[in-house]
């Protein structure tokens, strides 16, 4: 497969498994990972939780945004974003020009099982009903269907959902 030229970009809602399937698929592809999360805490020495507290979310989004357009410029890398990262105009315009955008895909009543194991590290969640968790869900998911390719991760384990991703793009243009 040719992927050493494209990077290849993970969109979806807050735990529907990016920084977990992304390793994986790294690792079964063979090429770099790298998580913006991440990138973003280590870059700033502080946790997300704390950013979102120090600077707001508008200052976690600028962070985002020039962190993403820096490492965009690394190719043949596998990038998993934060769950808003793709909201932003500029990321989205870019990842899409440049990369292959892949959405990880899940039904809102299995995503919601997962919550408990979320809530600690994700601001956004904190603080809001079910409810209006759900509505931001379908909200943004609209967005998210944007990407190249939507892959329903329902039922799969990570190493299942990377391998159905590698399928998919093997004869993507690359
Ligand atoms: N396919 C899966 N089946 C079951 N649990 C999963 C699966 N993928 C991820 N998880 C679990 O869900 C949790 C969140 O996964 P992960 O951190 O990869 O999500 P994310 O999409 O990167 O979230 P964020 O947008 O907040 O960065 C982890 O505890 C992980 O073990
Ligand atoms: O969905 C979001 O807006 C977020 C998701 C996380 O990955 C982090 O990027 C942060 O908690 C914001
Ligand atoms: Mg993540």
């Amino acid at each position: 497969m040719q992927t050493n030229q494209k990077n290849i970009i993970l969109i979806g809602f807050m735990g529907v498994g990016k920084t977990t399937v992304g390793k994986e698929l790294a690792r079964y592809l063979g090429m770099t990972f790298v998580d913006l999360d991440q990138a973003i805490e280590s870059e700033a020495q502080q946790t997300i939780v704390d950013i979102f507290r120090d600077e707001g979310e508008s200052g976690f989004r600028l962070r985002e945004q020039k962190l993403f357009l820096e490492l965009s410029e690394q190719r043949g890398t596998i990038i998993s974003l934060g769950g808003g990262a793709f909201l932003q105009e500029e990321i989205q315009r870019s990842s899409l020009l440049t990369s292959l955008v892949i959405f990880l895909d899940i039904d809102f009543s299995i995503w919601s099982e997962r919550l408990p194991l979320l809530i600690k590290d994700r601001p956004l969640l904190q603080k809001k009903s079910k409810k209006e968790i759900k509505e931001l869900y379908e909200l943004r998911r609209e967005t998210y269907l944007h990407a190249h390719y939507t892959i329903n991760t329902e039922r799969l384990t990570p190493p299942q959902t990377a391998e159905k991703i590698a399928k998919t793009i093997q004869y993507a243009d690359a």
